[in-house]
């Protein structure tokens, strides 16, 4: 069997930076037109000047030949300010800005303790139109960890939505039933990535003979309830659902640790991985318009021009791939990937 879709796009991704960036870069630009690059580098990407400089970074990364384009975002901070905001519209590279929860996530330390305290950042990008990217968790320790997603739901992203009704806002990588509905029922400018982990995974995903640091990522995997809402959401048709891999590279010494860092790696087999999902559900159908479609409708960009092939063929994932002068383990290390993208 064989495929063939307009070339996709990952709208969220981590590339991270220097010899790190340069390894795992020509993964997303063999598949990906463009991608979502998230700002939570240390130092994280707070101003425009920094986000330009990091864009050109990447784009001199690039594989000789590739198109692929970085699409940038800014790091929300309780003192961004309106005219950061502004500046950001104006220079059209920038595409969103990433509300962390401070402490939610890698790297989110820098982030928002209180939503109220961004509200003049917030109040600007309602007004010129700047997509809003959420990690949507609470960081209240006393909450439990399955249960930070659907608290946040009602407790921060529906009191925001109230306060500011035309925010465009992405729903980042999406892991609950409650989200999947909360994002289904919301008016058109409110929309959701979806991982492929996610819909391929539950938590049992983490317990599997023993502990699997490489199955960890934040949101941690759900119980199979809520894997079936999303695999139901990202094959509904609806436009509100797009494909965002949070591709998030980590060194194995730092998965594979006491206290082991959160994040999956998949750029290397991503359009692969959603194909094996949309499958499984007899959805293969829906995987273009997920995958290449949707995303482009939501940031008000065009779609791809050219196309990508992929073959209904099992090949075996790497056990590891270079990470700079470290060791990457990518998702399915040794296993097998149903499906392959030709180059
Ligand atoms: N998803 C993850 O588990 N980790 C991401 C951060 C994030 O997207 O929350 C990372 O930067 O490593
Ligand atoms: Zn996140
Ligand atoms: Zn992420």
């Amino acid at each position: 069997m064989k495929l063939t879709l307009t070339r996709p796009d990952d709208w969220h991704l981590h590339l991270r930076d220097g010899v790190a960036m340069q390894a795992v870069l020509p993964d997303t630009c063999r598949q990906m037109g463009r991608a979502i690059v998230m700002p939570n580098l240390k130092p994280p990407v707070t101003t425009v000047e920094a986000a330009a400089a990091y864009r050109e970074r990447i784009l001199a990364a690039r594989p000789t030949g590739s198109q692929f384009e970085p699409l940038m975002t800014l790091y929300l901070t309780e003192t961004t300010s309106a005219e950061e905001v502004r500046k950001a519209k104006a220079s059209g590279f920038v595409h969103g800005i990433k509300l962390y929860p401070a402490g939610a996530t890698t790297n989110s330390d820098a982030g928002v303790r209180d939503v109220a305290n961004a509200m003049t950042a917030l109040e600007a990008m309602a007004e010129v139109g700047m997509p809003l990217l959420v990690h949507g968790e609470v960081t209240d320790p006393n909450v439990d960890v399955f249960d930070r997603e659907a608290v946040f739901i009602d407790t921060v992203f529906e009191p925001l939505m109230q306060r500011l009704p035309q925010l465009r806002v992405v729903f980042e990588h999406i892991t609950t039933r409650q989200a999947a509905e909360y994002v289904a029922a919301a008016p058109a400018n409110v929309a959701a990535t979806i991982t492929a982990h996610h819909l391929l995974m539950n938590r049992n995903a983490l317990f599997t003979g023993g502990i699997r640091p490489h199955h960890y990522c934040l949101p941690v995997l759900k119980r199979e309830l809520h894997r079936e809402a999303l695999v139901k959401a990202a094959t509904s048709g609806s436009a509100k659902f797009f494909l965002g891999t949070d591709s998030a590279p980590h060194a194995r010494h730092a998965k594979e640790a006491a206290c082991g860092c959160a994040g999956m790696y998949t750029a290397n087999a991503a359009i692969e991985l959603y194909a094996e999902a949309f499958e499984q559900a007899g959805a293969l159908d829906k995987l273009e318009a997920f995958a290449s479609f949707n995303g482009p409708a939501f940031y008000g960009l065009p779609r791809n021009a050219d196309t990508i092939t992929l073959l209904k063929e099992s090949w075996q994932v790497p056990s590891a791939l270079t990470y700079g002068e470290e060791e990457l383990v990518p998702l399915r290390a040794g296993e097998h990937v149903h499906w392959r993208c030709l180059p």
